[in-house]
């Protein structure tokens, strides 16, 4: 059977699944797996079809110490043990640049391009573009789809993509990109399901995971996010400040002394929850600490998703629905509630009961604003890319090189 793998690489895990192909462009899940808790408390688990569990290991924290490793450890598994052999495989490429608005079939020249964008996502470009060259060069007939974070941000208005500089800078790529942009295309996807009279009016949707960002939508579809040219922008995350005075930056360089480099490493892993709390960068330690500056740091959190959400309740004139996902969005009953109440003056109240079993719709009956949760699924979005481009190929027949 003809099978796709999807590969993700986020900033504190490597998610996975795999994908049958069957009649007529339709894909059934065979596979789901991640390893998370990278630097903290690796952990991986993955499923089958029906959710039945294929595997769940700990492993101490030095022998998953980064994003590279966890991706060798879930490879071997998925070679080894599963002997998977897919026909093509779909990754998620944080960033596009300018260049890419839409999934792209990767051949060399798309891996050289897509690399000078490495230093505008340190966290995540290096990791998106390692298991891609190895396969290239291993399998140069494999195909392989890059699928962008940017892509969904890249209509929006010329007022929200740029920064008051010069315009020649604008034209050299820097503008505000937004990302997480494949979770908000898959929820954009879900909401007419999930409520069609929210989802063709105007949304924010809150991706809160260890990278977290909000996006504006108007009838599903982006016109504004809290981050911008980079993913350092807009919320507070896991190991980055989100919105900072770059006269903070300025002191760094030139009162304190540092390098470039060393304010790109404090920025990327020293910052947000972790820096905040000194304790850690997964909010499930923050959530159980006694510590008050993990308490602080969850505050922080809560307290500029409030500010953030009432930006883009201006940017969208007015507000129709609110959407929660990703990993804490999806699984913490305690810091929705938390944003709910700060958001009470746009007249969001949330039923508890619905919130703490994780109902599709966490609002009260009185809410003047329904509010949701959506859990995100990056990967079937990549392999819908993924399939639609090989479906689209001119070429023989996708059955070429397997992996094995
Ligand atoms: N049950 C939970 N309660 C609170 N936070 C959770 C829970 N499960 C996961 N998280 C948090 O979600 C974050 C990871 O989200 P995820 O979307 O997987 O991130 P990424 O894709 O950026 O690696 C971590 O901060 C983790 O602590
Ligand atoms: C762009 C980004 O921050 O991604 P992640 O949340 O997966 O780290
Ligand atoms: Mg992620």
């Amino acid at each position: 059977m003809d099978t796709i793998l999807v590969v993700n690489a986020g900033s504190s895990s490597v998610k996975f699944q795999v994908f049958a192909v069957e009649g007529e462009g339709r894909l059934r899940r065979q596979l789901k797996g991640q390893m998370d808790g990278i630097g903290s408390r690796p952990r991986m688990r993955a499923s089958g079809s029906s959710g039945e569990p294929l595997a769940d290991r700990a492993y101490p924290i030095e022998a998953v110490a980064d994003v590279p490793a966890a991706m060798s450890v879930a490879g071997a598994w998925l070679r080894e043990e599963l002997n998977m052999s897919p026909v093509a495989v779909g990754h998620r490429v944080v960033h596009g640049g300018p260049d890419y608005a839409h999934p792209v079939l990767i051949d060399p020249v798309v891996v050289s391009r897509l690399e000078r964008y490495a230093q505008l996502a340190p966290l995540h470009q290096p990791h998106n573009l390692a298991p891609i060259k190895s396969l290239l060069t291993n399998f140069p007939a494999l195909p392989q789809v890059a699928c962008f974070d940017t892509a969904f941000h890249r209509d929006h208005d010329p007022l929200a993509d740029h920064y008051a500089i010069p315009h020649q800078l604008y034209a050299e790529g820097v503008r505000r990109y937004g990302f997480h942009g494949l979770s908000y295309e898959y929820v954009a996807k879900r909401l007419p399901q999930v409520a069609p009279e929210v989802a063709v009016g105007r949304v924010i949707v809150a991706h809160l995971g260890s990278g977290a960002s909000m996006c504006a939508m108007r009838a599903g579809r982006s016109v504004e996010s809290t981050m911008g040219f980079t993913a350092l922008d807009g919320l507070a995350m896991g190991t980055r400040p989100g919105q900072i005075d770059p006269g903070v930056v300025l002191h760094l360089l030139t009162e304190k002394g540092m390098s470039a480099s060393k304010v790109q490493d404090f920025l990327y892993r020293d910052c947000g929850l972790k820096g905040l709390s000194g304790v850690s960068n997964d909010m499930r330690e923050l959530e159980t600490s006694g510590d008050p500056q993990a308490a602080f740091a969850i505050d922080y959190f809560v307290y500029r998703v409030g500010l953030n959400a009432g930006m883009l309740a201006a940017a969208l004139e007015g507000l129709d629905g609110f959407v929660f996902t990703a990993g804490i969005g999806e699984n913490s009953v305690s810091i929705r509630a938390r944003i709910a109440e700060r958001l009470s003056w746009l007249g969001i109240a949330l039923d508890p009961a619905e919130n703490a079993r994780h109902a599709t719709r966490i609002s009260g009956p009185e809410s003047r604003i329904p509010v949701f949760v959506v859990p995100t699924d990056e990967e079937l979005m990549i392999a819908q890319h993924t399939l639609t481009l090989l479906m689209n190929q001119p070429s023989p027949n996708p059955k070429r090189e397997r992996v094995s």
